[in-house]
């Protein structure tokens, strides 16, 4: 197993003691996240189910027996594990490199508390290195760009792939974020964007980074 992985699963393994006893676990998207998931399946009778924020997750889920509820059948999300792309030292993020970005910003809104875990090569100075995604209503798309330009931006079409909400991305190459929480509320404000990848209106409350020689470094908000 590459430094990589194992950084990846050694985080997801440590934020398995973030899982109260009898909860509904949020569950976020990607290769780390199945990391976590697999660890979830071990005390699964020790909670009550999961809500996810993808299909491909929610698969991963069932598979192993982990019961999955609707969001809009629960009141609370105690906490909310998922990945990141980038996150700087203020635990703001850059998220959506597996495009699910949307559902899970939505279930981070709901969750007391966000435990991002990820390994320590996603831990960056300034945000933007990695392709913003932006998901965007497919009949805005080419609108949405020559906005992203005229910010700096170079956007990409992220061609043949459609979100599990049916949108499309747009990846922003070339930037340098310096007021996260900036950018993301003037982009949310573009009409036809559905959601930006940058998490810094609600940052994660803590970071969990697997690092390469097998510890991990947690990071408070
Ligand atoms: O849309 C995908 C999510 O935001 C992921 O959490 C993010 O891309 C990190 O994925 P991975 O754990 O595979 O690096």
């Amino acid at each position: 197993m590459s430094n990589t992985e194992q950084g990846k699963k050694l985080a997801a393994q440590a934020a398995i003691e973030y899982v109260p006893a009898g909860s509904i676990v949020g569950v976020g998207t990607g290769s780390t996240v199945n990391y976590f998931i697999d660890e979830l399946a071990k005390i699964k009778n020790r909670i009550e189910g999961a809500v996810s924020s993808s299909e491909a997750s929610t698969q991963r889920l069932k598979d192993h027996g982990i019961e999955v509820f609707d969001l809009n059948s629960v009141d609370s999300v105690p906490v909310y594990i998922d990945g990141a792309d980038e996150s700087n030292e203020n635990l703001q993020l850059i998220k959506g490199g597996g495009g699910a970005l949307t559902r899970e910003k939505i279930i981070a809104q709901m969750a007391k508390k966000f435990v991002c875990i990820a390994d320590e090569t996603k831990l960056v100075d300034v945000l933007g290195a990695f392709p913003l995604p932006v998901e965007v209503i497919p009949m805005a798309r080419s609108m949405i760009a020559r906005e992203l330009v005229k910010r700096g931006g170079q956007p990409v079409y992220r061609d043949g792939f459609v979100t599990d909400n049916g949108n499309q991305i747009l990846d922003v190459h070339n930037l340098r974020i310096m007021e996260p929480a900036k950018l993301e509320t003037e982009l949310n404000d573009l009409p036809g964007v559905v959601t930006v990848g940058i998490f810094a209106l609600r940052p994660a409350d803590v970071l969990i980074l697997g690092t390469a020689d097998g510890d991990i470094r947690k990071i408070d908000g």
